[in-house]
């Protein structure tokens, strides 16, 4: 079978006995560890934390939690020297406990709560990216309170459209995150921030959005928030030094998707910063960039078994797996495309009419893959893996119609381990009060 390198994680390969990866048999992780699962490629993790790091080298790069984030993932951000973005006290709790400095924390969030705030100036972290006044008000005043000044960055709307789903569309003007640039709301937040006691402004922050497949955006963006920089200068007399642009690579999900490569996109945007600020007569700051999806996505897929297949002439055919909505919902949140492979043997067999793969749940939107490719011998019991789906499936996964969460197993060098064990229906339970 032909496994797609850019959609398939890095040690994916395919055998007489199915998918491997790796050095793990799929069909064994199923029968070790049941399905759904979530299987991760360690080192494929680990190699695209290098090869961002290496990109953005004397700059920063913060993981975005929210893609993914359990204890081992945050042991590995740490060995790779990435940071970590946080928007939650229990974001920040899982970094806390794997030993992750402060220093190499960024906290985000359009309402961070009180207690939030004052376990990030308490644990250090280095940033909090401020993104409404009266957050900038209730930081200085926890700071100003434990005698210590914080430093921030305030959350800037460029107005950039980042041509993407308008659900994960984060850059243009009228949204819940950031200050507007346009309207002259973030000039304002500037001048707030800099005048709290309790708080450093020492940058600024914009994140586009998510799935972003073209690199002019994020230069547009550069291009402003230079522009912003300038005008802090002029009007302050303050120098900004850090820019945070944020994440939102995408990835191929599909095997004619084209996504950017890091190491062509940051060379791009670290000369466009550079020569912004040079037109702009203000020094190039420090950069910080937040890959969540592009880090995570590609490294795992999900295996599902197939319960039942039903075939009625004149319509099309479901084939019915045991996960679905609860282990993935951005088909119903953004009508995402996937695909999907037998994984657990080999066929000669040849696709015929595609078929749609969907998932368990009480919901007619319930679709794993809406056209799939696969051998017209497909039998109930047959193992499905899904890839590209390392980013925003197990942190958004959910308990609907009471389904146990699945558990995430990391492979490597032939051996496979769980990092996050699966629920079980107690756990499920365990909330209700009798
Ligand atoms: C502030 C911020 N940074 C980083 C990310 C990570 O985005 P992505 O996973 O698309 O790289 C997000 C989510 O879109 C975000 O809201
Ligand atoms: N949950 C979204 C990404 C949102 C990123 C958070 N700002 C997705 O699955 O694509």
């Amino acid at each position: 079978m032909h496994i797609p390198p850019h959609l398939w994680p890095a040690t994916t390969t395919s055998g007489t006995d199915g998918l491997e990866i790796g050095g793990v048999l799929l069909s064994d992780i199923a029968e070790e560890f049941g399905t759904p699962a979530f299987v991760l490629d360690e080192d494929d993790f680990r190699a695209r934390c290098r090869s961002w790091r290496a990109a953005f080298t004397g700059h920063d790069v913060f993981y975005a939690a929210k893609a993914f984030l359990c204890h081992q993932v945050a042991t590995w951000l740490k060995d790779e020297g990435l940071g970590i973005d946080v928007c939650s006290a229990g974001e920040l709790r899982t970094a806390r406990r794997a030993g992750i400095p402060g220093s190499s924390v960024i906290f985000h969030g359009n309402n961070k709560s009180v207690a939030e705030l004052a376990e990030a100036v308490d644990h250090g972290v280095s940033l909090v990216v401020v993104d409404s006044h009266d957050e900038i008000a209730r930081l200085s005043d926890i700071a100003t309170h434990r005698g210590t000044r914080q430093q921030v960055l305030v959350r800037v709307t460029p107005g950039v459209e980042a041509h993407t789903h308008a659900h994960i569309t984060t850059g243009t003007d009228d949204q819940k995150f950031g200050f507007s640039l346009a309207t002259g709301s973030a000039h304002r937040a500037i001048s707030h921030a800099l005048g709290a006691p309790g708080l450093e402004l020492v940058g600024l922050h914009s994140h586009l959005g998510s799935q972003i497949l073209r690199p002019d955006v994020f230069e547009t963006a550069a291009d402003r928030l230079v522009g912003l920089m300038a005008d802090t200068a002029r009007t302050h007399g303050t120098l900004l030094r850090r820019l945070d642009l944020g994440g939102g690579l995408g990835i191929a999900y599909l095997p004619d998707d084209e996504p950017l490569d890091v190491r062509d996109l940051a060379p791009t945007v670290i000369d466009r910063v550079r020569k912004a600020c040079a037109w702009a007569g203000v020094p190039m700051p420090r950069l910080a960039v937040e890959p969540g999806r592009a880090i995570a996505g590609p490294t795992t897929v999900t295996l599902y078994t197939v319960g039942t297949i039903k075939r009625q002439p004149g319509l099309r055919t479901w084939v019915s797996v045991d996960g679905g909505l609860s282990d993935n919902m951005r088909p119903a949140l953004y009508d995402a495309s996937y695909t999907a492979a037998l994984a657990g043997r080999a066929t000669a067999r040849s696709t015929d009419e595609p078929v749609t793969v969907c998932g368990r749940h009480c919901e007619s939107g319930d679709i794993v893959v809406d056209s799939a490719r696969l051998p017209s011998d497909l039998a109930v019991g047959d193992l499905l893996a899904v890839p590209a789906s390392g980013a925003y499936h197990r942190s958004m996964a959910n308990n609907y119609n009471s389904q146990p969460r699945p558990p995430v197993v990391a492979v490597r060098d032939g051996a496979a381990r769980v990092i996050v064990r699966r629920e079980t229906i107690d756990d499920v339970l365990r909330l209700d009060v009798r």
